[in-house]
């Protein structure tokens, strides 16, 4: 969507970068010039994306580097440390992607105290603690820079069974709005994007595992009846933390084929047949002449 080299002299961090969705929006800010530190636990992973993404920007004209460092969210040094080792390679940072996540469906019943804790530290306090961190940084050198967080359609909606996630994810939307309005006077912007399904291992393994995953099709009560294409989510992401997008803050935009919409109190009748409708109004015309007087 953007233009040839339109992250030109931009350095990114994008947390979870080695896998599904980081990977997939690292690779298109790549592209668009951007150099990118991608940083999650498995320094493996990070290290073969890392191996990947340079050798396809090697073929590219003006493509941006990419540098990988091990980092748990849940970890202000690790984090420092992704930030110093960011700096000595590209000298600033310039935006944060908060991507990691960790999640799994499950009856809440069946919880254990812990199993909160896990989703929650990954996914509200890793956000929290990346965002401090960046922010303190930008607003000491007089940087304006831009956060991006991965959010959910369900931070406002809620849902079942992701109660973990959805109320982590809710409190990093709040704080995502919170901090635009407090930081704004720094020149500092923070916006969020609401995914629907977008294929991913990570995802899939945890949210749409066997049985699940015969029973249930993602796309069924999506209006437009397809799962994302990463590239859409890339799309949107690269314009979110580029200057283009240098007047939004404090939003959250939704990305899902409409499935939210899906819960509007009449948007499932779609099996009703041409037939059934055409019963269907002459009963209303029928139900509107007696009301007035002229059954
Ligand atoms: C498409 C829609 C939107 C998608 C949104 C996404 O975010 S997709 C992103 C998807 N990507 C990712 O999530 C990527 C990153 N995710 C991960 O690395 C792992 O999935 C993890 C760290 C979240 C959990 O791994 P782990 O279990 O090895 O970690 P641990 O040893 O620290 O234990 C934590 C506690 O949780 C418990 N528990 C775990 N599973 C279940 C379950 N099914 N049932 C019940 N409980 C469960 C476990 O028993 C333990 O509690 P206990 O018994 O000690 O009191
Ligand atoms: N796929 C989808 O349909 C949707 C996804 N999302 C969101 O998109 C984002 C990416 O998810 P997706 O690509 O699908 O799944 P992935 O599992 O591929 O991505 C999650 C990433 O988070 C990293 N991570 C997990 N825990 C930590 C931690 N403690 N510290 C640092 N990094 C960590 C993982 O790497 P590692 O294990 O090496 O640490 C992994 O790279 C998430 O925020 C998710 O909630 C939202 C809506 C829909």
């Amino acid at each position: 969507m953007l233009r040839d080299g339109a992250l030109n002299g931009k350095t990114i961090i994008v947390t979870g970068g080695g896998t599904g969705l980081g990977k997939s929006i690292s690779r298109y800010l790549i592209q668009l010039g951007a150099n990118v530190t991608i940083c999650s636990r498995r320094q493996a992973v990070i290290d073969e994306t890392a191996r990947e993404l340079t050798e396809e920007a090697s073929q590219l004209t003006g493509a941006g580097q990419v540098l990988a460092v091990a980092c748990d969210v849940r970890n202000p040094e690790q984090i420092e440390n992704v930030m110093a080792e960011t700096i000595a390679r590209f000298g600033q940072i310039d935006g944060l992607l908060n991507n990691s996540a960790g999640n799994f469906i499950s009856p809440t019943e069946r919880l254990s105290y812990k199993a909160f804790d896990t989703i929650v530290d990954i996914v509200l306090r890793g956000t929290y603690y990346f965002t401090l961190a960046v922010g303190k940084y930008w607003i000491d050198n007089n940087i304006k820079g831009t956060v991006l967080n991965i959010s959910t359609t369900y931070a406002t909606t809620g849902s079942g069974y992701v109660v973990p996630s959805a109320v982590a994810k809710g409190g990093a939307l709040i704080m995502t709005k919170s901090l635009a309005a407090e930081w704004g006077k720094y020149g500092i912007r923070l916006n969020a994007i609401a995914p629907g399904p977008f294929p991913t291992k990570g995802a899939w393994d945890r949210l749409f595992p066997e049985p699940l995953a015969s029973m249930m099709d993602p796309t069924s009560r999506i209006p437009l009846k397809r799962v994302g294409e990463h590239g859409e989510l890339a799309n949107l992401a690269a314009f979110l933390l580029s200057d283009y997008s240098g007047y939004i803050t404090g939003e959250s935009i939704t990305i899902d084929g409409g499935e939210v919409l899906a819960a509007g109190e009449f948007s499932h009748l779609e099996k009703v047949t041409n037939d059934q409708w055409d019963m269907i109004e002459q009963t209303i015309k029928q139900a509107n002449k007696a009301s007035k007087g002229q059954a």
